[in-house]
């Protein structure tokens, strides 16, 4: 819409008026809560004053609780209140800059017009009557993303309320300016679209509450079944309707569900931090985020070194002329299918009638009970109870044995001796500690038979709690060798081929004290099969991005760790890089199988350019039905290259064109660390470039030359694939993970090849891209 309408002026108007408002309700907010910090400290301060504190009879032990716990309340009430005022601070200060970004007119059948604008924020009016503007989550507001100019609908606590949409604006508000205003039809303005796609990518992922589309809000707004299964082409908004949902369903259930009760499964630590911005920039706190590998890390402390998904993935792709490469891809498949979750629930079965393993119980050196004794009580319990009962009794009964150690050591004489030789500041640790145990007073301390006693009695005590605290972590397990086990077992009904070498990889992994990718979750399944589930009753939304890439044995014992949770899966199986899924179904088609689940395609690609995206969806099968956004772009590069030498020449010409160009991130994405690293060899001196090899090293903007693997999920205004050659992409399971490199692109894609080029290029139209 054109500058300085009538229209126009009367926006800027309004839009002027707003600001003024919230910045009156901002100031006075500011004054009180420094009236309520003020007495939170006070109330801090003078905690006690207020307390009646009296414990010598019963009753004026309940008085003096009441009075503690009255008090306790009213200062978390106090900070509660601040903590909120604080929050509308905040979102003051975001609404005063941009206070709205839509508008809608919306008549309701047989009621007035009413005029809806829209923000990342509701606010009132001076009198808390009405809604000035309206949060984008609030039910009114779906329509905005929901319809175009027409009969128009949407969803209340109460039912459907219809009616007609006669307008619908959007407006680009910065610094309290409108800068743009645009009258849509449709979808929700290809204008704005374009502008906000338009622009470099970013480190930070950004929210997209603006511009969100029709088939986005519908995964965003949905609230009916437990599982909600997103299908969706790359760049399609997968990862971005994640992070609006969860701003989504914290304001929707705002009264029962707090941030932390939300947990979002990410493929990676720069992944992580790439979200990361997206809920605070909402005002909204940010969910719990955790990869798979951290969670296992924490389950199994340090006794094993874990193999990462990524150390796998480039053992496969470098490793392929190793003796024992083709077993490890069969294991690989075969222990993320049900099939194992199967075979060890059969294992676990036969465990309850023989086959336990224990490990001898030690103290200094010397055998207290025996895992044969520890089996035969184990096997003397009664056999209708579950395995995780009898190891708890049996876990009772080794911390009773303890209790007698305890008592036969302090008959004996090295507590004494050891006491006899304590040095200065260990006997003082031991005197305040028999103090806190109230044991002993400075009198009789002064004792000497006594104070030798009560020390010998707390060396004793000392030396045994290792043992103790090991004994209730349950390390009286063998579970390495039960794990073993599962490989050493007769032949398993449904076996692979290769189930004796899978074995005795598996077995020589283990006894290395590494336990590889494929192994993890089995791992920790029958850990828990054996010691009881470790549950997570208190997480209520789980989401996972990337979801492809999580086997379907993952994905299951994912789903017991989290028995209240509703699940969100967003993954897209074209960019299946993890081999622990193959070619099997991924969880997103084997998600299937699950009771009401309800499964949304996105097929609209919003990262890349509209040429880009023609030309990465002709590298998958089905890629026609993909559909781009219409924003224009340069045609894709392919550079024909006869010599490897000629490669660098070629990648520096092309990395200082995007440059002069102003692409801001540029990415040099190698198939393996190993390619990488020679490429980064070569620039290294002529250009200030990062060489990104691990995932726990942060994004940032500029030039820099990671592995695909790493760039899951995430996005760079030019991607620059080094070597398509025949040589590095041909087997169809490399095709996905080129598919991947390719549609990191926003802006600009530039494809070298040495010698014949990848039969997954061979398959592109000649018209879809320039070749040099
Ligand atoms: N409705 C929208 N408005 C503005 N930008 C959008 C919208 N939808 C998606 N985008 C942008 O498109 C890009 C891709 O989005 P996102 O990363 O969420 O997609 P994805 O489906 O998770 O991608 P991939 O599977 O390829 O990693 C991001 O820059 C995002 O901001």
């Amino acid at each position: 819409m054109e500058k300085n309408t009538r229209i126009w002026k009367q926006e800027q108007a309004r839009v002027k008026e707003i600001i003024e408002l919230i910045q009156a309700k901002r100031q006075s907010l500011e004054e009180n809560t420094g009236q309520l910090k003020e007495n939170i400290i006070d109330l801090r301060k003078n905690f006690w004053d207020d307390v009646t504190v009296n414990i010598d009879e019963p009753d004026e032990v309940i008085e003096t609780y009441a009075s503690i716990k009255q008090q306790a309340e009213l200062l978390s009430e106090r900070e509660r209140s601040h903590g909120q005022f604080y929050k509308s601070i905040k979102l003051y200060s975001r609404l005063a800059d941009s206070p709205y970004f839509g508008r809608i007119d919306f008549t309701e059948q047989g009621g007035q017009k009413e005029t809806v604008y829209i923000g990342i924020g509701s606010l009132m009016d001076k009198e808390e009557d009405d809604f000035l503007i309206y949060d984008w989550r609030a039910p009114i507001a779906s329509m905005y993303y929901d319809y175009s100019p027409g009969p128009a609908q949407y969803e209340t606590p109460e039912g459907k309320m219809k009616g007609e949409m006669e307008l619908k604006r959007q407006f680009l508000i910065r610094n309290g300016k409108i800068t743009g205003m645009f009258d849509t039809g449709l979808t929700i303005g290809d204008e704005l679209l374009q502008q906000v796609l338009g622009g470099n990518a970013t480190s930070q992922m950004k929210s997209i509450v603006a511009t969100i589309q029709k088939e986005q809000n519908q995964i965003i707004r949905y609230e009916k079944n437990d599982m909600l299964v997103v299908q969706g082409v790359a760049g399609s908004g997968k990862t971005s309707a994640a992070m609006q949902r969860i701003a989504y369903l914290l304001y929707r259930y705002r009264k029962t569900i707090r941030a932390d009760q939300v947990l979002l499964f990410s493929p990676n630590q720069m992944f992580i931090s790439y979200v990361a911005s997206v809920l605070p920039e909402l005002g909204e706190e940010n969910m719990r985020q955790n990869t798979f590998q951290e969670y296992a890390a924490q389950r199994l402390d340090d006794e094993y070194t874990l193999e990462s998904p990524f150390d796998q993935l480039e053992y496969l792709l470098s490793s392929q002329t190793e003796k024992n490469y083709d077993a490890r891809i069969d294991g690989i498949h075969y222990k993320a299918d049900l099939a194992f979750k199967q075979m060890i629930d059969q294992y676990v079965t036969k465990l309850a009638i023989q086959g336990m393993r224990f490990r001898n119980i030690k103290f200094r050196g010397e055998l207290v009970v025996s895992r044969t004794e520890i089996s035969e009580y184990f096997y003397k319990l009664n056999t209708n109870m579950s395995i995780p009962n009898k190891i708890e009794l049996v876990m009772d009964w080794l911390l009773a044995k303890v209790d007698d150690l305890a008592n036969e050591e302090l008959t004996k004489d090295w507590p004494v001796e050891e006491a006899t030789f304590m040095d200065k500041k260990d006997y003082l640790d031991a005197f305040k500690e028999l103090q806190k145990n109230q044991r002993f007073n400075e009198e009789t301390f002064d004792d000497y038979q006594r104070e030798e006693q009560m020390l010998a009695k707390m060396i004793v005590e000392r030396s045994l709690r290792p043992l103790r605290n090991k004994i209730k972590n349950l390390k009286f397990i063998h579970m390495k060798k039960l794990y073993r086990g599962l490989f050493e077992q007769d032949l398993p009904v449904d076996y692979p081929d290769n189930w004796k070498e899978i074995g005795e990889d598996t077995i020589s992994a283990i006894q290395s004290k590494t336990l590889p990718a494929e192994d993890i979750t089995p791992y920790l399944y029958l850990q828990d099969q054996i010691e009881g589930r470790k549950i997570n009753p208190v997480i209520q939304y789980v989401f996972i991005d990337e979801a492809q890439d999580y086997s379907p044995f993952q994905f299951e014992f994912i789903q017991q760790l989290f028995p209240n949770a509703h699940f969100t899966l967003l993954g897209d199986y074209n960019q299946a890089i993890l081999a622990n899924v193959g070619e099997a179904p991924t969880i997103l088609e084997a998600a299937g199988g699950y009771k009401n689940v309800k499964r949304i395609q996105l097929m609209r690609s919003y990262r890349s350019t509209k040429p880009i995206v023609h030309f990465t969806s002709r590298l998958i099968p089905g890629g026609h039905e993909i559909e781009a956004f219409n924003r224009d772009g340069r045609l894709p590069r392919l550079y024909g290259l006869h010599k490897r030498r000629e490669q660098i020449d070629q990648l520096k010409k092309v990395i200082e064109e995007r440059q002069k160009e102003g692409q801001e991130t540029i990415a040099i994405l190698g198939k393996t660390k190993e390619e990488c690293q020679e490429i980064v060899s070569s620039l290294e001196g002529e250009f200030s470039l990062r060489f990104i090899y691990k995932e726990s090293q942060p994004f940032e903007k500029g030039l820099m030359v990671l592995p695909v693997y790493l760039a899951k999920g995430i996005e760079f205004d030019s991607v620059i694939v080094p070597d398509a050659s025949v040589s590095t992409y041909r087997q169809e399971s490399e095709r996905k993970l080129f598919y991947t490199a390719c549609t990191r692109a926003m802006h600009e894609l530039d494809i070298c090849y040495i010698g014949e080029m990848s039969p997954f290029l061979k398959h592109v139209p000649r018209n879809l891209y320039e070749y040099e």
